[in-house]
């Protein structure tokens, strides 16, 4: 484990009210609020963070509009005190599913939001998962070259994950997040109460991220997601609130580390990514859920560890038994290596030509390692294929 993260012993505390995290970047530091049951009031939460916001651009995915989105809404314009100015609010609905992160959905956010009479003060608000996420914090960074923004992450994926670190962007058919920006939010509110209207298959793909901090930098937190992967899966509130500080926390010392992948350390938040962007492009976006490809992505980088005697038949035990005891999928009879190697070229890890892969040397330490060979990546996408 890196020695300025968190080190507490993993016992699953008790819920409190809310708690905070804090992302450290100097002047644009910003905090991760995680409660729950203060849906209704996230609004005033806003409004609170950022005094003086007069109008706010609510970007929510469609599914989430009734209750969440409407609620938030509400809450801003009426969560406010008599000396507090009245805020505009303008309000647009993103089709539902990955083909949104889109040049067309970002063009119609651009054009609506100057139809709004948007200007530099306006404060955008994501409402939704990974995808509204990714594709509202681009619309922020790129509108008059850059308004301030807040993540209201709805699925736990995004709680996690995506809301986190100032990755925004959309995919071009042949490359995931080909096009975007780092841009980060002033405020994350995470209500794990949004939850409740999650698809089971939905909130289960957010595992693979959470497994994914565990492998990559927390062994401790990988024994207690052994031990608690069922208490997960029920949404037990305690293991769900431990769980969220816990990879918020992880993500949030890599990004003050490495804000912009630009040292290597912000890289190992990309385990399993390079396989699992290749088969998400080869096989349609939206044909997997982001968090089932990056489980059998880390399975693939996990197979490529071991072939290349870097990792442990243990380990990797460990690894495929977590991500079923989490309901993931970990092989995908569909992997096409000859389709998927010239999509991994296009991976943003590449440099002068060379892709570099994130692996695990044990669970709690991955590395980046280049010049592999072709055939020992196709062998390990091949396993994959090998084990329908
Ligand atoms: N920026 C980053 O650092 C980062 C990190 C991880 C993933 N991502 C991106 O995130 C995306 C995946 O995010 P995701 O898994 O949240 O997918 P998503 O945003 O597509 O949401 C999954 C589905 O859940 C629905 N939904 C969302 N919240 C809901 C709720 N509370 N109740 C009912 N339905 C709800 C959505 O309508 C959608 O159909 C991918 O595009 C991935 O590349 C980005
Ligand atoms: O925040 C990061 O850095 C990550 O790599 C987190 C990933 O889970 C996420 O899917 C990210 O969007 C991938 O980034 P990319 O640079 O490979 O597109
Ligand atoms: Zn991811």
């Amino acid at each position: 484990m890196n020695p300025n993260t968190r080190s507490t012993p993993h016992s699953t505390p008790r819920s409190t009210t809310r708690s905070t995290t804090t992302v450290p970047l100097g002047d644009r530091s910003y905090p991760i609020h995680i409660s729950s049951g203060q849906t209704d009031t996230l609004g005033r939460s806003i409004r609170d963070a950022i005094p003086g916001i007069s109008h706010a651009v609510v970007v929510m995915d469609e599914s989430v509009v009734d209750p969440w989105g409407d609620q938030l809404c509400q809450s801003l314009v009426n969560g406010h005190s008599a000396n507090d100015q009245a805020v505009r609010v303008s309000r647009i609905e993103i089709p539902s599913g990955e083909s949104s992160k889109s040049i067309e959905q970002f063009d119609r956010l651009m054009q609506w939001m100057l139809r709004e009479n948007s200007d530099r003060a306006s404060v955008l608000i994501a409402v939704g998962g990974g995808v509204v996420g990714d594709l509202a914090g681009y619309a922020a960074a790129s509108f008059t070259r850059g308004i301030r923004f807040v993540q209201v992450p709805t699925t736990l994926l995004a709680m996690v994950d995506s809301s986190v670190g100032g990755k925004t962007g959309i995919n071009l058919p042949g490359a995931k997040n080909m096009v975007g920006a780092f841009w980060q939010p002033s405020l994350v509110l995470v209500d794990t109460d949004v939850l409740s209207t999650l698809d089971e298959k939905i909130f289960l793909s957010g595992l693979g991220e959470v497994v994914k901090y565990g492998v990559i930098e927390d062994a401790e937190f990988f024994a207690w997601l052994e031990t608690n992967a069922d208490a997960l899966i029920a949404r037990d509130p305690d293991a769900l609130r431990h769980a969220i500080e816990t990879s918020c926390q992880c993500k949030a010392n890599v990004v003050g580390e490495d804000e912009r992948e630009s040292t290597g350390r912000r890289a190992i938040l990309n385990y399993g990514h390079t396989f699992a962007h290749a088969i998400e492009a080869t096989a349609g976006y939206g044909t997997l859920l982001h968090g089932e490809a990056v489980s059998i992505g880390m399975q693939m980088a996990a197979r490529l560890a071991l072939s290349l005697g870097m990792f442990d038949e243990a380990s990797l035990v460990r690894q495929t038994e977590l991500l079923r005891k989490c309901q993931l999928p970990i092989d995908y009879a569909d992997a096409d290596p000859a389709k998927m190697l010239p999509v991994m070229m296009k991976d943003k890890k590449v440099a002068h030509g060379k892709l570099k892969f994130v692996l695990p040397s044990r669970i709690g330490c991955v590395e980046l390692v280049d010049g592999i060979d072709d055939d020992l990546v196709v062998a390990a996408i091949g396993q994959s294929t090998a084990s329908r």
